[in-house]
């Protein structure tokens, strides 16, 4: 399979290094890393170990036709990605990000199957040409309305073949609305609070987490997609818990002063429905990321 991963950061090099064991891979990425890439190959360490040799370059190439376009930069820059996928017409795209829409706002550019996909193997860009594994988790990939399809099937395949956990799934919006249950419960709150994921598990950051979650199953049924309470509030418990001495991507992302994605998690459920929690939490990290602006 020809593949380009658009956003070699952290999570593309991992995927797409190890999709570099069996196919032809594309990272399109920022320079120096790329660059590294392209001279030297991309070594991957931690949990999954290889050394592989991928092109890297920083445009989508103009005769690139692939037939995987992965999509991996983070949720604010989901409209500069499908503007950059729509010339090369790949004949599968598949968003891997945190946060809502992405795959709605990808499939409203590009004229081929969006395949909505979530993703808990951990990444760390360490330096240019290096890229660590920091936890071996799954991917579930499906169509984004649901149900089944050849190219699902065919992107399953691809990443089967290489040794990446992956789940081919017919319901999609749920798992997608539970991973984003997830995200709003742990990510802002970790953030905010300064902790790592496992303390999520311990009042009072517990109940913050929980009413987030709670909020997003709701602005779920409100969109048609039967996620309870329960089962949302228990998602973030069991990945607390499984996550326990992680720093969330989020709180990663405050310690580095870098943006968040917090309107693509919390700020999307705020959007949708009446949501005090959620919006409580977007608001604060918006804050934050305008006195990150003026400094
Ligand atoms: N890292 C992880 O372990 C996991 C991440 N995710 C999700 O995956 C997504 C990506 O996360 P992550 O890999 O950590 O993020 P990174 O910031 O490490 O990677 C994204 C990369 O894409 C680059 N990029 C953005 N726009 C362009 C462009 N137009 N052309 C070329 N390169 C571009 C960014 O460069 P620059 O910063 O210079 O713009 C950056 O290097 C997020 O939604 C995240 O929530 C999900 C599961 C696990
Ligand atoms: C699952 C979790 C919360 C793991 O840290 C994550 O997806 C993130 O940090 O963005």
């Amino acid at each position: 399979m020809d593949v380009l991963v658009f956003g070699a950061g952290s999570l593309g090099s991992l995927v797409g290094g190890l999709l570099a064991r069996q196919h032809r891979v594309t990272l399109v990425g920022r320079d120096p890393h790329v660059g590294t890439v392209a001279a030297e190959g991309l070594t991957v360490d931690g949990a999954v170990e290889c050394h592989v040799d991928p092109d890297g370059v920083t445009e989508v190439p103009p005769d690139a036709s692939p037939d995987l376009a992965l999509v991996t930069v983070k949720a604010y820059d989901t409209d500069a990605a499908a503007a950059a996928l729509a010339d090369c017409h790949p004949s599968t795209v598949l968003s891997l990000q945190n946060g809502l829409d992405n795959e709605a706002r990808l499939a409203d550019r590009l004229d081929c199957p969006v395949l909505a996909g979530t993703c808990t193997y951990g990444a760390m860009l360490e330096e240019p040409g290096r890229v660590t594994c920091t936890g071996v988790g799954e991917v579930v990939l499906g169509p984004r309305e649901g149900g089944q399809s050849p190219a699902a099937d065919r992107v399953g395949a691809a990443f089967d073949e290489v040794g990446i956990e992956t789940t081919v799934a017919a319901d999609m919006p749920h798992r997608s609305w539970e991973k984003l249950a997830v995200n709003a419960g742990i990510n802002a709150t970790t953030a905010l609070a300064r902790i790592e994921n496992g303390a999520v598990l311990d009042e009072p950051a517990s109940e913050v987490a929980a009413a987030a979650a709670r909020e997003t199953a709701r602005a779920a049924r409100d969109a048609g997609v039967d996620l309870s309470d329960e089962a949302a509030v228990d998602a973030v418990h069991e990945v607390a818990a499984a996550t326990a001495d992680n720093t969330s991507s989020m709180y990663q992302d405050v310690l580095a002063e870098r943006r968040t994605e917090v309107d693509a998690i919390n700020g999307a459920v705020a959007e949708r429905i009446d949501a005090p929690v959620n919006r409580t939490l977007a608001g604060l990290l918006r804050a934050w990321e305008r006195a990150r602006d003026r400094r």
